[in-house]
């Protein structure tokens, strides 16, 4: 989430290096406990001090792959688009390009990314499902989520004061594409702070009521009323503006659905904050116009539903605040449940209309809606489009504190009633406390609810706190909404039971758009993307996403096309959020063509003539692939959706999908540290400095997250997750001596003599202090706030961390890391599962189909179809076995191999889980692809089954460790 939700919370491996040949790198040994010694945790082996030998392996592993041959058309094409028979020298001729412009040094990565399957990524590039990961974006997604594997994807949740990773290869890079003018003048344009250039400024620019624009005019903000003003909301992600100061203000207005209100209350400050949102837009977002309608007649349309929720009336509402003349198929029913206060789990398929069944019962409710939404920017779009006639607003931690309190403010006057909030956000318990006392929520709307389930394809940790018992005990919410585009059977079973949603409340239409035409080729050759681009019908169409897996992918890609005069544009989460709005408002306004994206693209997008969306490499699961391929033909226009298949992206996916896996004996480490406090009774703030906490278990953060959230919100309560927050602060004193400053100030006084001392500045751990002096951690920072207003010092905080207070020690650490470990595992299991049926569907389309009942030559519309329904409806066992017969089980090599890659690394610590992950590429914490992927053992094993290579470490650590002790 997103990470780049592009998820973008993993950023993953290459392909090894095989030939290059540098050193290995040393590492310190350290001691750490042995497979031998100790029998439970056979996983964790150490090397004895012996000097470091030379890798002097002769052994070369012949398993270069077969080349793979093109699958043969067998009918012509009865399809309206004519597809291209790509690989194919005739095709070739058709299009008339032997040796595009520009083609690439085939010898360079970008060769080897573009012109070859056999493609070298760079591991920092994987984009997560992400979507959400930073959702906040994560959810790229993740997105990066996207994610962690987990989501994202996603992106990881991304504090904005976060430090990056470690490995300074997961630093996403942006690289420019500079082929055609076309490109260059786009870019200009841009300029490099994502400004519009003094020349694009000059022309007269047509301004989309909705448009979030980075050089709008800043209208003051209005006291909103159900009318047709319309309303802003400032975003501020730069810090700029002044600090919280949210206090009493006076209540004004009254607003005819108001609920119970309450004297309003401070907001936390935004360093208390964290939430794991995406970075957003400095920009006011306007709500949608209003139509024309007067607020008596749409004051007496809800009136007149409250007494009859009859059709007509619903139809009435509509038509008023909408304009629309009939519902969508799903939507009445799920509007009118709603209304009747029946918590509702809603599946209808991307872009059918699912944000109009919160929105109408908005307004009829008479409290608030609260909005969960798992990406600022999704927010951000949400409200954008709300009609005016709806007031809305959101709160995140994007927005300056004076933002968020009139925000909160509004909220209070009544002058909100659908409000956006992150998950993150009930983390924040002066968030909660607003409704606890006051106002009444009477709708929860969950968006993207699969974010619950952890069967989902994009889990994020902090979806897990919208549990029902959770929402029951600390807010007062009325009914809930669940909604989805894409949940198998087993998801939306979870999701259900997670929020107690009853059986006959299920509302699911799930279909793929029969408009959306699938094709699906095999493609070793990434010169097919070329001439696809080049044949009909893509060559005459104005509006076409290109998914990749990698940012550096998109740049290249993208690049490679506007070297071959196809005006192109990448997008990822690692480009400046400001940028990535732009070239996102251009492709909406037909002023770029193709847009070259990752997972990260695409969320809250709501273009209705996207043309066609190409799969360049395979989504990591069928529900990727409905939400990706579903962006294209939403004005029920006949669009076209085109895959190019190859196994090097398939293994390549499932070799990152063990990205997240972690053994019993790690999870039982980190159990023991998180427990290792005693001052538990007392109810003391414990923290856990994210970085270096996965580093030292060798943990991605999303993981530790899930693992603290699960022991919160498990069967048994063991902690409070708190806020998370930046721990080490270092102040500076300016005016007073920090004696006398001690001297009337108790917290100045424990800062002072519990500091290191460095250059002049103290630098100290907030949540020691505040167990100190008994205080908040954000009471502390709202008074050091207050001492840097009065000119007494300046202070800067850094080191994120997990931040919790200790409610009761696990009895059983051993069975707690058992079950945890065994949930994970199942987890990383069902992604598996999902990157399998992916690719199962799209080979059977490509190897086996008969091509009968609608399928002709590379069109499979009518197959794709019939799986994907099977798919979601858990019928999987259709398509196991083609998969089952693509992995690799075995090799000669494998333990030779291992074996050599053990002695040239004798001074590091492994688990045959680290071993097994260098020898897929996959990077971890503890062993970034910045150091590892220079072994030339990085990634050669990709194509083996996870588990076989686990397996030959694990033997070959023990071998190791018995020769050497
Ligand atoms: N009853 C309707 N008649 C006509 N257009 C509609 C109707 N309901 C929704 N729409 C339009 O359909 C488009 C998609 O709606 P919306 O964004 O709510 O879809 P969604 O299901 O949330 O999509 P996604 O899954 O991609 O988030 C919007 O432009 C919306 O105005």
């Amino acid at each position: 989430m997103d990470s780049d939700s592009d998820s973008d919370a993993s950023h993953i491996s290459a392909t090894p290096p095989r030939n290059s040949n540098p050193d290995p790198p040393k590492h310190t040994f350290r001691v750490s406990p042995s497979l031998k010694s100790n029998p439970k945790s056979k996983s964790t082996l150490r090397n004895p001090r012996k000097p470091n030998p030379k890798s002097k392996s002769t052994l070369r592993n012949p398993r270069e792959p077969e080349p793979k041959s093109e699958p043969k058309p067998s009918n012509p094409p009865p399809e309206v688009f004519p597809s291209v028979e790509l690989s194919n020298p005739h095709a070739l001729s058709v299009v008339n390009i032997r040796q595009p412009a520009g083609l690439p040094n085939r010898s360079s990565s970008f060769s080897r990314l573009v012109m070859s399957r056999r493609s070298s990524f760079d591991p920092s590039e994987f984009q997560n499902g992400g979507k959400f990961t930073a959702c906040d974006e994560s959810i790229d997604s993740s997105a990066d989520g996207r994610s962690s594997l987990n989501g994202p994807p996603k992106p990881m949740n991304v504090h904005p004061n976060q430090i990056g990773p470690e490995a300074p290869a997961e630093q996403p890079k942006r690289r420019e594409c500079g082929g055609d003018g076309k490109n260059r003048s786009f870019d200009e344009a841009i300029g490099t702070n994502g400004m519009i250039s003094s020349r694009e400024k000059v022309k007269p620019k047509r301004v989309h009521p909705n448009w979030i624009g980075f050089d709008a005019p800043v209208e003051p903000p209005k006291r909103l009323k159900c009318s047709r003003e319309g309303n802003f909301v400032r975003l501020n992600i730069n810090g700029r503006g002044r600090r919280f100061t949210f206090m009493n203000r006076k209540r004004r207005s009254s607003f005819s659905y108001r609920g119970r209100r309450s004297r309003p209350r401070p907001v936390a400050r935004k360093s208390d904050t964290p939430e794991g949102e995406d970075s957003v837009l400095d920009s006011p977002v306007e709500q949608r116009k209003s139509t024309n309608c007067s607020n008596q007649l749409l004051d007496e349309t809800v009136m007149a539903i409250r007494e009859d929720p009859s059709d007509e009336n619903f139809q009435k509402l509509l038509k008023l605040t909408h304009g629309y003349n009939s519902f969508r198929e799903g939507q009445l029913e799920a509007i009118r449940r709603v209304v009747l206060g029946e918590s509702t789990m809603l599946i209808l398929p991307t872009g059918a209309g699912k944000s109009l069944c919160y929105e109408l019962p908005a307004l009829i409710l008479p409290g608030v809606t609260l909005v969960v939404s798992p990406l600022v920017a999704l927010m951000i779009d949400q409200l954008r489009k709300l009609p005016s006639l709806i007031p809305g607003g959101l709160l995140s931690s994007a927005q300056t504190n004076d933002e968020a309190s009139e925000t909160l403010q509004k909220l209070h006057e009544g002058n909100i009633k659908v409000l956006f909030v992150s998950p993150e956000r009930f983390l924040n318990a002066e968030f909660l406390s607003i409704f606890v006392d006051g106002l009444s929520i009477s709708l929860l709307v969950i968006d993207e609810a699969h974010c619950i389930s952890e069967w989902s394809h994009n889990f994020r940790p902090s979806y897990l706190r919208l549990k029902t018992s959770i929402l029951r005990t600390k807010l007062t919410v009325q009914c809930i909404l669940a909604m989805t585009a894409t949940a198998t059977t087993k998801t939306f079973h979870d999701i259900m039971c997670s929020l107690e949603i009853q059986q006959r409340n299920l509302i699911r239409v799930c279909h793929v758009r029969d408009n959306l035409q699938l094709f699906v080729t095999w493609s070793e050759n990434r010169q097919d993307l070329l001439l696809l681009m080049k044949a009909s019908p893509l060559v005459d169409m104005h509006s076409i996403i290109v998914y990749c897996k990698f940012q550096t992918e998109t740049d290249l890609v993208s690049k490679y096309l506007c070297d071959n005069n196809i005006s192109a544009k990448a997008y990822h989460s690692g480009i400046p959020a400001k940028n990535r709005s732009r070239i996102q408002e251009l492709f909406c306004s037909n002023k770029i063509r193709v847009v070259v994206a990752t997972v990260a693209f695409g969320m809250g997008l709501d273009k209705s003539d996207v043309q066609a969306v190409i799969h360049y490499c395979m989504p990591e699961s069928l529900e990727e692939y409905v939400q990706e391929t579903g962006r294209a033909g939403r004005d029920g226009k006949l669009s076209y959706c085109h895959l190019l298949l190859d196994t090097t992206t398939y293994y390549k996916l499932r070799s990152l999908s063990y990205s997240d896996g972690v053994d019993e004996y790690t999870i039982g480490k980190f159990l023991s540290q998180v427990f290792s406090s005693d001052d538990h009774l007392t109810g003391q703030v414990c923290s856990l400095v994210k970085e270096s906490i996965s580093r030292k278990f060798d943990m991605k953060e999303q993981v530790l997250l899930t693992i603290l959230t699960q022991l919160e919100i498990g069967d048994e309560q063991y902690l409070v997750l708190l806020p998370q927050l930046n721990v080490t602060c270092s102040l500076y004193f300016h005016k007073t001596s920090p004696s006398l400053l001690s001297d009337k100030d108790i917290l100045i006084a424990s800062i002072v003599k519990k500091s290191e001392v460095k250059d002049g500045h103290y630098d100290f751990d907030i949540p020691t202090i505040s167990n100190n002096v008994r205080m908040k951690p954000a009471d502390l920072l709202n008074r050091l706030q207050h001492l840097k207003s009065l000119g007494e010092v300046t202070y800067e905080l850094k080191d994120p961390a997990f931040c919790y207070t200790i409610v009761k020690k696990p009895d059983d650490f051993c069975s707690l890391s058992v079950d945890l470990t065994k949930r994970l595992s199942q987890v990383e299991n069902c992604k598996i599962q999902k990157i399998d049926a992916m690719f199962s569907v799209a080979w059977s389309a490509v190897k086996e189909c008969k091509c009968i009942n609608g399928c002709s030559n590379s069109l499979h519309s009518a197959c794709i179809q019939r799986k994907i329904l099977d798919y979601f409806d858990g019928r999987h066992d259709l398509l196991d076995n083609i998969v089952s017969l693509k992995m690799t089980r075995s090799s000669p090599f494998l333990r030779a191999d291992i074996k050599v890659f053990l002695q040239s690394n004798s001074y590091t610590n492994f688990t045959p889980r680290a071993v097994a992950r260098i020898m897929h590429g996959i990077p971890s914490p503890a062993y970034p692809s910045s150091t590892w992927s220079k072994s030339h053992f990085w990634g050669r094993y990709v194509e083996l089954d996870f588990a076989v290579v686990m397996e030959a470490a694990k033997v070959e650590l023990l071998n190791f460790v018995g020769k050497h002790d």
